[in-house]
């Protein structure tokens, strides 16, 4: 487990001081597949570089398995670090070594024979599915192929955890599911626990089980895939899930005072959410009978996030005021997520 407690980082340059991480305070479990999000500037790859202590925190402690490795001797944190494996946005390989060579530099001095560094080195090609090209040059590889060779190279030292700073941003769309999906599989099939930043929701939906939003340094909202992306509350949290949800396009609709979107007396227009426990009631239908309502479906979309349902209804609902308020009520109660969007006054 690894636990950040109170981690504050701060750079002092010669005309001013960032503070890139404000006493941060998160947990992440074994076996995680944890996401921190945030814009550019946030601090992600300041608060990553603290869990291996590539940047030593300010103030804080980062306790792995219970034990803060600040306070730890180098040699003793190198021991831990080897158990930390890293990848990154533009993959670190070495240019003069072949595939081979740098999955097998990490290697180096370890108290594996050759032969057994020969056989590491080809079941991680192997794994990562780039057996063939064992003695091609980083050169020669496309941007998928090198992040491959990165966390092949990255789990030569059998790590329990592997951080990855931006391991997608620099690949296309069909490529980064790629590599999540071997990430995934490396969760899974080794039991490593990765953690995970970028700045793309896409990514944290695809394989993340739990995520932390980064915000001026700030940890502004954390926990549970599903739970956040029902019922988050922080905006900055709001602003990147709507970054993936194709039904925020009734706000562009909205301003552009779309005929779809116009209102008569009576009328409101709502945005709902709702996880997979709602999803069971036919709770829309109940509403027109229970409280003498009108509920038109203007549109909506389901996606499955961790195998579990997750949709968004564009409603407009039509009523008298008191039955509007018992109706938006009722679908609070039940757990819904309601938004406002406009009311035929305004
Ligand atoms: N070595 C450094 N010296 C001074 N300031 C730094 C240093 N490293 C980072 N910063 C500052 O700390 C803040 C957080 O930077 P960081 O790189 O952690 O953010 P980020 O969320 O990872 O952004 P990006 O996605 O653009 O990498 C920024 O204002 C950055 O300018």
């Amino acid at each position: 487990m690894i636990e950040l407690v109170g981690v504050n980082k701060t750079f002092t340059t010669k005309d001013l001081n960032v503070e890139a991480c404000k006493d941060v305070n998160l947990r992440i479990e074994d076996g995680d597949i944890f996401g921190i999000i945030g814009f550019s500037g946030a601090g992600k790859s300041t608060l990553v570089r603290c869990v291996n202590l590539l940047e030593r925190p300010t103030s804080g402690q980062v306790r792995i398995d219970g034990v803060d490795i600040t306070k730890l001797k180098e040699t003793e944190l190198r021991k831990i670090r080897k158990k930390i494996g890293m990848i990154f946005q533009h993959f670190n390989l070495m240019r003069s070594r072949t595939v081979y060579q740098n999955i097998a530099y990490p290697l180096k001095g370890s108290k594996l024979t050759k032969a057994q560094i020969d056989k590491k080195v080809k079941d991680l090609l192997e794994l990562v599915g780039l057996s063939e090209k064992l003695n091609a040059y980083p050169s020669e590889l496309s941007g998928g192929q090198k992040q491959r060779v990165a966390i092949a190279r990255a789990l030569a030292n059998d790590p329990k955890v592997l951080l990855c700073d931006e391991a997608t941003s620099a690949l296309d769309p069909q490529t980064t599911s790629s590599i999540l999906k071997l990430l995934k599989e490396v969760n899974q099939k080794l039991g490593i626990t990765i953690v995970l930043i970028t700045h793309e929701m896409a990514v944290i939906k695809e394989i993340c089980n739990r995520v932390a939003v980064m915000e001026l340094g700030k940890v502004v909202e954390t926990g549970n895939i599903l739970d956040i992306f029902s019922h988050p509350k922080a905006q900055m949290t709001m602003d990147f899930i709507n970054s993936t949800n194709p039904i925020t396009k009734i706000y562009e609709l909205i301003d552009n005072g779309a005929e779809i979107v116009q209102l008569h007396k009576g009328q409101r227009l709502l945005k709902l959410t709702y996880g997979a426990e709602e999803t069971k009631e036919a709770l829309i239908s109940q509403l027109s009978k229970k409280y003498d309502v009108v509920c038109n479906i203007v549109f909506g979309n389901v996606e499955v996030i961790q195998q579990a349902a997750l949709g968004s209804l564009i409603v407009m609902l039509e009523g008298s005021e008191e039955a509007m308020r018992k109706a938006e009520a009722e679908l609070k109660h039940y757990n819904i997520e309601v938004e406002v969007l406009k009311c035929w006054n305004n």
